[in-house]
């Protein structure tokens, strides 16, 4: 095996609240193989975009980082924005949520692109306006030179999110963190982009972290998944195991929705993650023991409310299938 791309280990984010400090991102660690897939998935406020936000120093002040991130052989974390913004121009490329944040309104589509393709190598101008072209087609933008001449308010949001996956694309980055990147998208441009997205990591071995609560998707493109639950890893393995045999009760309860072929609703509501009964605990007041107890279907034992329970391999499982539960054993029926 390579050596890894990205190496977080033991992420902890703590941000500043006027409640008292509020646990977000509580040890988490995952290795991500160049060419492969990590899927992130968990209920909305389980840490998995502030995690990729505190790899990439975009964290608001009022946020305490701690822990390692290994890019390329150097630490991420505790790195000077200058430092950073050299990372995220052309070694780790990103897609968030909402594309209006992250694009600058005053300056054109082939500007942005332009801006990132230079990062990574010298170009001329000539040579940017093609590849930008060639870039918004790949993504799906028709008329792909008239629309280098825009502004980002000229686009509709699906055509922004596509320039975003386009910008994040131009630098050839090692490792892509796309965080709901499609979800916006219709079900052909989505399958457009993945393709896309496949071919950059067999061409360049680029690593991809898929933040989602799209199963769907989960299923199709990941090598391994890790489910979050209150910032902390609850359960990790390669995809088929992990849908196969989920083994803590929480991913039992999010897979409880998985894609049932000729499923006849449509495709959004189709691959999102179950909802469970009961609420997420407040990161300012974490319960002593384990987080998804007062939630928990198995609560077999005292020892849940007060003991952590560590992220252990799973009993008749691969060696990489492990999970944070003390009732693994019971809940995959062995
Ligand atoms: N600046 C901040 N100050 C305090 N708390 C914050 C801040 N930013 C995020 N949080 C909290 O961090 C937690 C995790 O948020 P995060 O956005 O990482 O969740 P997520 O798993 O990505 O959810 P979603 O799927 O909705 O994007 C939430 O409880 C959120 O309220």
């Amino acid at each position: 095996m390579t050596a890894p791309a990205l190496t977080v280990d033991d992420l902890h984010v703590t941000f500043r609240t006027r409640k008292g400090p509020a646990r977000v991102v509580n040890g988490l660690s995952f290795e991500l193989h160049p060419g492969r897939t990590l899927a992130v998935v968990g209920e909305s406020g389980s840490g998995k975009s502030v995690s990729s936000l505190a790899l990439l120093g975009l964290l608001p002040g009022t946020a305490d980082v701690r822990g390692s991130a290994i890019f390329d052989g150097d630490e991420l974390i505790g790195r000077s924005e200058e430092e950073l913004r050299k990372v995220r121009g052309a070694g780790v490329g990103m897609v968030f949520q909402d594309p209006m944040t992250s694009l600058n309104p005053v300056l054109t589509i082939e500007r942005q692109i332009g801006e990132a393709l230079r990062a990574h190598e010298k170009v001329s101008d000539d040579g940017v306006r093609a590849r930008a072209a060639e870039l918004l087609t790949e993504v799906g933008i028709p008329d792909a030179k008239a629309r280098l001449r825009a502004y980002p308010h000229q686009l509709s949001g699906g055509m922004r999110q596509r320039v975003m996956i386009a910008i994040a694309l131009a630098g050839n980055p090692k490792v892509l963190i796309a965080d709901e990147a499609t979800t916006a998208l219709d079900v052909t441009v989505q399958a457009q982009i993945l393709e896309l997205i496949e071919r950059l990591q067999d061409e360049h071995g680029m690593g991809v972290v898929w933040i989602t609560h799209d199963l769907g998707v989960v299923a199709g493109i990941a090598d391994h998944v890790v489910v979050m639950y209150a910032g902390r890893c609850v359960e990790e393995g390669a995809v088929d195991e992990l849908f196969g045999r989920p083994a803590h009760p929480y991913t039992r309860g999010l897979l409880g929705a998985l894609p049932v072929v000729d499923d006849p609703r449509p495709a959004r509501e189709r691959d999102e993650l179950v909802t469970m009964p009961g609420l997420p605990p407040d990161p300012a007041a974490l319960p002593p023991g384990c987080a998804f107890y007062p939630r928990c279907p198995v609560r077999a034992d005292a020892r849940c409310a007060t003991s952590l329970p560590p992220l252990s391999p799973v009993p008749g499982s691969a060696a990489e299938h492990r999970a944070a539960t003390f009732y693994a054993g019971e809940v995959t029926g062995r």
